[in-house]
């Protein structure tokens, strides 16, 4: 595992238009692990990711991603260590699953923005070796032919997935993943996250369920465009801390060495 945290934040604070979102913000995130981002609407988790992306330019502070300033990435070679992936993504319903995973690979995706003709039957072979890998990882393969139109909203979030882990990326964010998914496929996606993390990758997720988030190895407590705390589950997910988070009456139990959290009236 690497021992050079996957980021590193000092003291950044971001601003959109006049309002500031994040303040002074302090946060580590390791490598090599699944990280959970919790907290309440509106505390600045999305703006984080955002700025963990280099999509957003910090009024202060730094931003080290694997030991390196994030803005002395080139956007190219940024583009190849981090990948994202979202909600809001709108999918082109007419391309097959193979098709849509291979718009991963940095080559294939520029056809899109016109740098390239059309290029999805013409791949290298080290594109169309990423994406069967890609398809393989997240068990779509054996859907490769069918358009992405045909899926369910699960099938669809795998086939995203594969997208995003066919560019082969060190670190993966991904904001509000298991939003709209069924219990089952929430954790079809953890598991497939853990995989994946097992292999090396480091996931950085926001996510609302706090028993989701209890699955993860490591978790960093938002209030109010800040970070109160980073740790462990068992570290974080404390019934002062979710009630600090949130503003809510709740109790954390503790079941076969798992948090639970109970919201209470
Ligand atoms: N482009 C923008 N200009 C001004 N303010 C913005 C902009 N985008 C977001 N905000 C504000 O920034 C704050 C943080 O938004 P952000 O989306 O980062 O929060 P969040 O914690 O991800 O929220 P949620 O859980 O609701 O998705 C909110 O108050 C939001 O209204």
């Amino acid at each position: 595992m690497n021992s050079e945290p996957a980021f590193e934040v000092q003291n950044l604070s971001v601003r959109l238009g006049q309002q500031v979102i994040l303040q002074d913000l302090q946060a580590s995130f390791p490598a090599g692990q699944l990280c959970a981002i919790l907290g309440a609407n509106g505390t600045g988790k999305s703006t984080l990711l955002k700025s963990l992306l280099g999509w957003l330019k910090p009024a202060q502070g730094s931003i080290q991603l694997l030991g390196q300033p994030l803005q002395l990435y080139a956007r190219r070679e940024r583009a190849q260590t981090l990948a994202y992936l979202d909600q809001t993504q709108i999918l082109p319903e007419d391309l097959s699953v193979q098709q849509l995973t291979s718009l991963g690979r940095p080559q294939v995706g520029k056809w899109l923005w016109g740098i390239l003709p059309h290029p999805l039957d013409s791949t290298r072979p080290e594109d169309e070796e990423a994406v069967a890998w890609a398809m393989h990882r997240t068990d779509t393969f054996r859907f490769k032919d069918r358009l992405v139109g045909e899926l369910s909203g699960g099938e669809k979030q795998r086939v995203l997935l594969a997208r995003a882990l066919a560019a082969r990326p060190k670190v993966l964010l991904l904001d509000e993943p298991t939003n709209h998914m069924d219990i089952a496929y929430q954790a079809d996606l953890i598991r497939l996250l853990k995989r994946e993390v097992e292999k090396g990758l480091t996931v950085v997720l926001v996510v609302h369920d706090l028993n989701l988030a209890a699955l993860a190895d490591h978790i960093t407590l938002m209030q109010g465009g800040k970070v109160i705390q980073q740790g462990t589950a068992a570290e974080t997910l404390t019934t002062e801390m979710v009630q600090k988070t949130y503003g809510v009456r709740v109790e954390v139990l503790t079941h076969q060495g798992r948090q639970v959290v109970i919201l209470r009236e």
